[in-house]
């Protein structure tokens, strides 16, 4: 069986991970999402007003590329951004291993996020494909057209902090990690990489919270979005801290020494350091968290914050989801 491993590198603060691709022998530098499911890219199709500073991807130049007649697809983002467009078939390889006939999803549209964000050619999904949004027909993710193929059902991510990092498809690189490995069960039948998420702690005091949402594993969302009531108690132990509508979360003042936050994965609990929990300024003196409400949206969110800190593997052989320390 192949293994395939592919470089992750951050935009400013972090915000996400871009990875090359190579699309019927044109390299797109794509967002590898674990909370979507759709493979679409920039496309020659697009208003060139919007295709500034993006590579597109033109299936004209691709001997390889076919036209799914009649097939569209269109998606929004739990961040409010979205694309929609239409659909072909070509050959797609990440680090060395190739997906055959894999569906290509060519953004016609984009919303003004994806527009402004020049380093990113397009997203590649890697929750499960019962969300994926092409219609009449809803198509495979890369990782399943080409699971059957890996040495082993599975990838991991190794995202760093203000540095590149990995993907791997296929095997587990024991010197990406230290310790053990610590799983819990996904249930995915809501297309995500979901598990129970039933306590936390902050600053080591550790809180039962039965009635917490279940979490997701997103590598495409750059926060932690917590329920409500956990980040307020999160920032009620940071002097100085405030929900700020106008920067659209909690900010504080980037001298504050920020509690650790542990997050249970499953039964285990994962300690986030307080150092590594500031995501970004918001002028000289205010800082804006890493940590922010989900706004009781029902849904837990483990952004690239927790990946920047652990070492994830998604077991789609096993249907379970694990981090250990790094
Ligand atoms: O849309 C979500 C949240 C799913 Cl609940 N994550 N993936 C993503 N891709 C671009 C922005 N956010």
């Amino acid at each position: 069986g192949e293994t395939a491993e592919v470089t992750a590198s951050p935009e400013a603060n972090d915000a996400e991970y871009l990875s090359p691709v190579s699309i019927g022998g044109q390299t797109l530098n794509l967002d590898f999402d674990t909370g979507s499911a759709d493979l679409w890219v920039f496309s020659t199709e697009l208003p060139t007003s919007e295709t500034s500073g993006h590579t597109t991807f033109d299936p004209s130049k691709s001997s390889t590329f076919k036209k799914y007649d009649g097939a569209t697809w269109k998606i929004s983002y739990g961040d409010g951004s979205g694309a929609s467009g239409d659909v072909g078939f070509d050959n797609v390889a990440i680090g060395g291993a190739t997906a055959t006939s894999q569906a290509v999803e060519l953004a016609t549209s984009v919303s003004s996020q994806f527009v402004s964000d020049q380093a990113n050619d397009g997203l590649l999904g890697l929750a499960f494909s019962n969300i994926n949004t092409v219609s009449p027909t809803k198509q495979k993710t890369w990782f399943e057209t080409i699971k059957s193929q890996l040495e082993n059902p599975l990838f991991t991510a190794d995202l760093e902090k203000d540095a590149s990092g990995t993907y791997d498809f296929g095997n587990i690189d024991s010197s990406k990690y230290t310790g053990d490995i610590h799983y819990a069960p996904v249930d995915k039948s809501g297309g995500f990489w979901e598990f129970n998420s039933k306590s936390y702690s902050i600053g080591g005091t550790k809180s039962s919270c039965t009635t917490c949402s279940p979490a997701i594993a997103d590598t495409g969302t750059s926060l932690l979005l917590v329920d409500d009531d956990v980040a307020k108690a999160y920032y009620a132990q940071v002097d100085g801290s405030k929900n700020d509508s106008t920067q659209g979360g909690y900010v504080y003042p980037c001298s504050s020494n920020l509690p650790d936050f542990g997050i249970a994965i499953g039964d285990y609990i994962a300690v986030l350091k307080g150092s590594d929990l500031t995501y970004a300024n918001v002028d000289s003196s205010t800082c804006f968290g890493g940590i922010q409400s989900n706004a009781n949206s029902g849904m837990q969110i483990f952004g690239d914050v927790m990946f920047k800190q652990y070492f994830a593997v998604f077991d789609a052989g096993n249907t379970q989801f694990g981090v250990a320390s790094k």
